[in-house]
């Protein structure tokens, strides 16, 4: 049962304007005017609404594929992609075992040149298939990750997911690659779950598609009903809305283990979709649950699941919205549900939920540390910058650094450690892999951000086919972009030494 208290108010104000509105019908009926009168980036960002009816009919297609590789002895499928693109896969890769039978799935998403180049020791090239995925088909990553991935692996065991015509697309035809996968145009990256970039992968590694596809299109009745106590879509989105209204825009996800990463998903679609414009939901993933005292007033918890902890928060104050969890198999329901729930938030809070504004800032600053040479930052200590961080404020942790080192475990004690000493906010996110999730939100969104940049050493780097510079020289050049591109919105950033950020538990 939720428990909305302190936000009661302002979720039955956002119910009512949503009501006032029509909007569970308009948008439905795709009618863009629910967003903005421009239909530029919102009448062609709505097919993930229907897409998997649509993707049913592909069920057989995808089936016949994933039986193929695994005939052809494919062990390992490795997607390369970024955010929208990436994410959902990897939800995928880490909530399901992995089938007997099939390849094992595995997701890059880092410029860490430590994680590239263990990639192609852990994966045999003669065992392996390469996905590259890719809306655009223009992310540096990406195609740093398939050139690298065409060295040594013959295209039959290359296949391209991407929009129709990109220059991607022509590749995938001009170089022979096993499959080119053309996505509906009218979706965007993070909104494309149940579409072929979270279908291919997951038949690839022989998940049950048809399962996933059936969960969301069963889901789809209710997330239409105009009335609230029908449709937990139309619930959850005013009360995002209604939290973010009322001062307590740090959306806490707490979610069942088992699909635990969805978090990841789910503080892309909210970061991306909402944080513009100075206003937004900002998305906690990963952070542990502690007692109330830990928690400013700034909180909304969302709990997917049956958790300990969360009856403590709600005794004291907090506001709390409760969603059951269906497991792995529920998966396609939540993903549907949670796209609702954002896109009315966005209506509901008059912002553009399928636009980026703020994202190609930092590709252009990315771009022009390359062009121009990086330069030495000298970190900051991590004392001057904490000093600046007041009740309301969240501390963002970006952190460049090789994905599955043990690191990424001691700087979750360092957030934990910062969350209960100043009573804020925390997130953690992996460089570059924020910058196509929660790196919308933090130029766009509230103000209210403190970054903490930390970048870790290369001892090798790994050098990128037909570029002048290798994936260490990339990734710092990020890092830089990334930092110039907050401090130039004036907002509180700085590198901090990693060391130095490790020693706050000490
Ligand atoms: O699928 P693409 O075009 O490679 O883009 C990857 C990601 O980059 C972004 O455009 C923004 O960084 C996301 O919206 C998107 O999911």
């Amino acid at each position: 049962m939720d428990q909305l208290g302190p936000i009661a108010d302002a979720v039955g104000a956002a119910l009512d304007d949503l009501a006032g509105r029509d909007a569970v019908a308009r948008m439905w009926a795709r009618d863009h005017t629910l967003w903005q009168d421009d239909p530029t980036e919102v009448a062609d960002r709505l097919g993930w609404l229907e897409v998997a009816g649509a993707m049913a009919t592909q069920a057989e297609r995808l089936a016949v594929f994933g039986d193929a590789l695994a005939a052809d002895g494919i062990r390992h499928v490795v997607v390369m992609g970024m955010g929208g693109s990436s994410l959902f896969p990897e939800v995928l890769a880490r909530s399901f075992a992995p089938v007997p039978g099939r390849p094992v799935l595995r997701v890059v998403d880092t410029t860490d040149p430590a994680l590239v180049a263990r990639l192609s020791h852990e994966c045999p090239p003669a065992e392996t298939l390469a996905i590259a995925s890719s809306k655009s088909g223009t992310t540096v990553e990406t195609l740093s990750h398939l050139a690298v991935a065409l060295q040594d692996v013959p295209p039959d065991q290359v296949v391209a997911v991407t929009d129709p015509g990109t220059s991607l697309a022509e590749r995938a035809t001009a170089e022979g690659f096993r499959a080119l996968f053309e996505n509906p145009p009218d979706i965007g990256g993070r909104y494309s779950a149940l579409s072929y970039f979270g279908l291919v992968p997951a038949a690839a590694a022989g998940l049950d598609v048809d399962a996933l596809l059936a969960s969301a299109g069963a889901a789809a009745p209710a997330l239409a009903d105009p009335d609230p106590a029908a449709n937990p879509g139309l619930r959850l989105g005013a009360a995002l809305a209604g939290a973010v209204r009322a001062g307590r825009d740090k959306v806490t996800l707490v979610v069942d283990g088992e699909i635990e990463t969805i978090g990841l998903w789910l503080e892309q679609l909210l970061a991306e979709s909402t944080g513009k414009h100075g206003t937004g939901v900002v998305p906690v993933a990963g952070e542990r649950l502690g007692p109330p005292e830990v928690y400013g007033d700034d909180r909304l918890f969302v709990a997917i699941g049956e958790h300990h902890g969360l009856e403590p928060l709600a005794a004291a104050g907090h506001p709390l919205v409760q969603l059951p969890s269906g497991g792995t198999a529920g998966l396609g329901e939540l993903v549907l549900t949670w796209e609702v729930a954002t896109a009315l938030c966005g209506a509901a809070l008059g912002i553009n939920p399928f636009d980026q504004p703020n994202v190609a800032e930092a590709k252009a600053a990315t771009n022009e540390v390359l062009e121009q040479g990086g330069s030495e930052i000298a970190p900051t200590p991590l004392a001057d910058v904490l000093d600046q961080v007041g009740p309301g404020d969240y501390v963002a942790i970006q952190a460049y650094v090789d994905p599955e080192d043990g690191v990424v475990d001691a700087l979750e004690d360092a957030r934990t450690e910062i969350r209960d000493r100043f009573r804020v906010a925390t997130t953690l996110g992996l460089g570059p892999r924020f910058l196509h999730s929660t790196g919308q939100l933090h130029k766009g969104g509230p103000p209210s951000g403190v970054f903490l940049q930390v970048v870790g050493d290369d001892p090798v780097d790994v050098a990128i086919p037909d570029r002048p510079f290798g994936f260490s020289t990339l990734k710092h050049a990020q890092a830089e972009g990334d930092l110039r591109t907050l401090r130039a919105h004036g907002l509180r950033a700085a590198r901090i030494a990693l060391s130095d950020l490790l020693e706050v538990t000490r």
